[in-house]
């Protein structure tokens, strides 16, 4: 099976599991949302499959990329094989600026079919400011200058997680819009953890919801009765969640 798949992950941080035996395939060029509440599961599952987990937490299961094994932990052959996890937008580099981070980005990147140049002919916004230091951009474009960092090289999958998280509509609209047009232009796959089910369609081609680390749902399309599908599970959880600690 082509595209990713990933068998059985379970991720446990000492004797508390966070990932508890989840499935999940992403073809070729598909983009999939794994939608859940807070601890469910969704970071420990991408850092997962960045090879980017903590060396404590202790990792089972399988994940393949266009039919390579890959074993769990080695960043440097998920690289080369060009999956990619967005960093956190605080995660850029505050005292560099655009330009330096995106370097930094080129000089830990196997391959360059996208270069510091593609990325900043890409976002318009962040060759304006290019000279500026990444700690004064605004979130949205702090969000951007992740994903281009995580472009550079030979991206084939990228990982976001949670990339609308406390940005304002429009900025979620121009990410949105970004990320579909590169996605398109450079044949990318992607895996999108949310909490935030409203901007699933812009994100994703289908989403998985995961609770305790679980599969609880599978949505083969995003329209609008497929999100409230979405949301009433989300809500049924939330709800069992407060009745179990009542
Ligand atoms: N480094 C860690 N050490 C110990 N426990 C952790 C660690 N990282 C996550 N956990 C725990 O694992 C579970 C899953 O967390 P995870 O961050 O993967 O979920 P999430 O769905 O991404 O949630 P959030 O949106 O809050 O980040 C939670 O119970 C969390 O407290």
């Amino acid at each position: 099976m082509s595209g990713l798949v990933l068998d059985h992950l379970a991720v446990s941080y000492g004797l508390r599991p966070a990932v508890r035996g989840l499935t999940l395939h992403v073809k070729a060029g598909e983009s999939v949302a794994l939608v859940g509440a807070n601890g469910a599961g969704k970071t420990s599952t991408l850092l997962a499959l960045a090879g980017a987990l903590k060396q404590s937490a202790r990792i089972s299961g399988t994940q393949t990329f266009e039919d390579r094994a890959f074993p769990w932990g080695d960043v440097r052959a998920r690289l080369a094989a060009g999956i990619s996890l967005v960093p956190e937008r605080e995660k850029v580099f505050a005292l560099l600026t655009v330009r330096e981070n995106l370097r930094i980005g080129a000089s830990r990147a196997v391959g360059d079919r996208v270069r510091v140049d593609d990325v900043l002919s890409w976002f318009p916004r962040l060759r304006e400011r290019r000279d500026t230091l990444a700690g004064n951009l605004s979130g949205g474009e702090q969000q951007m200058l992740a994903l281009g960092v995580s472009l550079i090289g030979t991206p084939r999958l990228i990982l976001l997680d949670e990339p609308t998280l406390g940005l304002a509509v429009p900025v979620i609209e121009e990410f949105c819009a970004s990320l579909r047009r590169l996605r398109a232009e450079l044949g990318l796959s992607a895996l999108v953890a949310e909490s935030d089910s409203n901007w699933l369609p812009h994100l994703a081609d289908r989403a998985v919801v995961i609770d305790r680390g679980r599969q609880v749902a599978d949505f083969r399309r995003l329209e609008e009765r497929d999100l409230d599908a979405i949301h009433d599970v989300m809500l049924g959880l939330s709800n069992t969640r407060e009745v179990s600690h009542a």
